[in-house]
């Protein structure tokens, strides 16, 4: 049961700031559509057939990295999605985006710039002091009202997220309100062993503390992708390094490294690591090694197919599977094996699964595979792990003290 206000307890033809997560992959500067569009859409849809005006607030990769860009792109898949003008303005509070603002007229859309490029947005602090912020004083006194869509963000403690609701009325919205229900009755089932947790993708500091925290309710994990690659390093291997100008690895190794270090000699026996990992060869094909023979100056995109085939295994004799992150850049054909095959094989059982991950959904459709062959498709991924682990999200927390 919710204990948040939802947009049912809103009144018709209010100002709203309305926080969504259409963070999304970027590939040449250009933002992919992914699932959370389509979804925020619904919940935005909704908000203006009630004849409010509405403001968009939203993030974009992270300060540093080529992800890191303006959200005019997603205004425009935003807009495709409506099928109606969506504005955008390329400010967050200046007096740019205070007059595109004030013109609002109830059943406008206007999409403000990318929060994370606003200085107070980050870093994570105490909702009380994100509340004193300039950025979210301005925006507060321009709008009736605070919607936070956005669950799959929820788990981090930035301003756009968990100041508004100390100084203004807040409501969740629809996918706040899906997500939170369905993540939450995950928690509260029991499954009997063995339970199997797939983790990839490039967050490794969002799942190496969940393995600790999961412990007595999943029996194995099946490693790939980056978080798969520091395992393997931790473990001896000459993997999971920077190489061609990548940023994934060496900065979470420093960051992690005791951790990573230590939950492989506690949990070893139930952490399966990739026995053979694939790359791009010369000729530009996908090629394999065993993690046996590799070396360290090359860019592994994929687990191999004898990890594949393992972890196959595993998902197929399993009573609940849950994912998280893909084993490997399975937007590229070549080296979606890993992760499609791992996906169509927890598909074909009748367990109880959960795939989470704005990125890692999207493999779902991209590879025609059937979302109703899931139990939950979650369009979040750091947040509905944190909520697996039974640990408080910060942006629902403040979403049901504002109730
Ligand atoms: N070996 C690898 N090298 C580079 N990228 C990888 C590798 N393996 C997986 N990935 C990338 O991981 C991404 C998905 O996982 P990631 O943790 O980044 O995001 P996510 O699923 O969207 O979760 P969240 O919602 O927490 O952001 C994919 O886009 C995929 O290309
Ligand atoms: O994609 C996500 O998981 C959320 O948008 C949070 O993004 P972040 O991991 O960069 O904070």
């Amino acid at each position: 049961m919710t204990t948040f206000q939802t947009v049912d307890d809103l009144e018709c033809g209010q100002r709203l700031l309305v926080r969504i997560d259409i963070n999304a992959p970027v590939e040449d500067g250009v933002v992919q559509d992914n699932r959370r569009f389509a979804r925020h859409a619904e919940t935005i849809a909704e908000l203006l057939a009630e004849d409010h005006a509405v403001a968009i607030l939203a993030h974009q990769g992270r300060p540093g990295r080529e992800t890191f860009v303006p959200l005019e792109g997603h205004a425009e898949i935003l807009a495709d999605h409506l099928g109606r003008e969506v504005g955008y303005v390329p400010d967050t509070f200046g007096e740019e985006a205070l007059e595109a603002i004030d013109d609002l007229d109830s059943g406008d859309v206007l999409v403000l710039e990318n929060a994370r490029m606003c200085e107070e947005e980050l870093p994570e602090e105490d909702p009380e002091v994100k509340a004193e912020t300039a950025f979210v004083r301005t925006l507060a006194s321009e709008f009736d009202a605070y919607v936070n869509d956005a669950y799959s963000a929820a788990h981090r403690s930035h301003a756009s997220l968990v100041g508004f609701p100390q100084v203004m009325d807040a409501y969740a919205g629809r996918v706040m309100e899906a997500e939170y229900t369905a993540n939450s009755a995950i928690q509260e089932r029991e499954f009997d062993s063995p339970v199997t947790m797939v983790l990839g993708g490039t967050k490794a500091e969002d799942l190496i503390p969940v393995i600790e925290q999961v412990d007595d309710t999943v029996d194995r994990f099946c490693l790939g992708g980056i978080v798969g690659e520091l395992f393997l390093r931790a473990d001896g291997h000459d993997v999971g390094y920077d190489v061609d100008g990548t940023d994934f690895f060496d900065h979470q190794w420093d960051d992690h490294r005791e951790t990573i270090e230590r939950v492989l000699s506690e949990y070893g026996d139930r952490l399966h690591l990739a026995s053979d990992l694939a790359y791009e060869d010369a000729e530009g094909e996908r090629a394999e090694k065993t993690v046996e023979e590799i070396e360290k100056a090359t860019s592994y995109l994929d687990v191999g197919g004898e990890t594949t085939g393992e972890y196959v295994d595993l998902v197929g004799d399993s009573e609940a599977v849950f994912v998280k992150g893909a084993l490997g850049v399975f937007e590229d054909e070549r080296f979606a094996d890993g992760t499609v095959d791992v996906l169509s094989a927890i598909a074909e059982t009748d367990c109880f699964s959960v795939v989470g991950g704005g990125d890692t959904a999207r493999s779902i459709e991209m590879y025609d595979l059937d979302e109703d062959d899931f139990s939950h498709v979650s369009v979040a991924g750091g947040a509905y792990v944190r909520a697996l682990t039974g640990e408080g999200l910060v942006g629902v927390d403040v979403l049901e003290q504002a109730d």
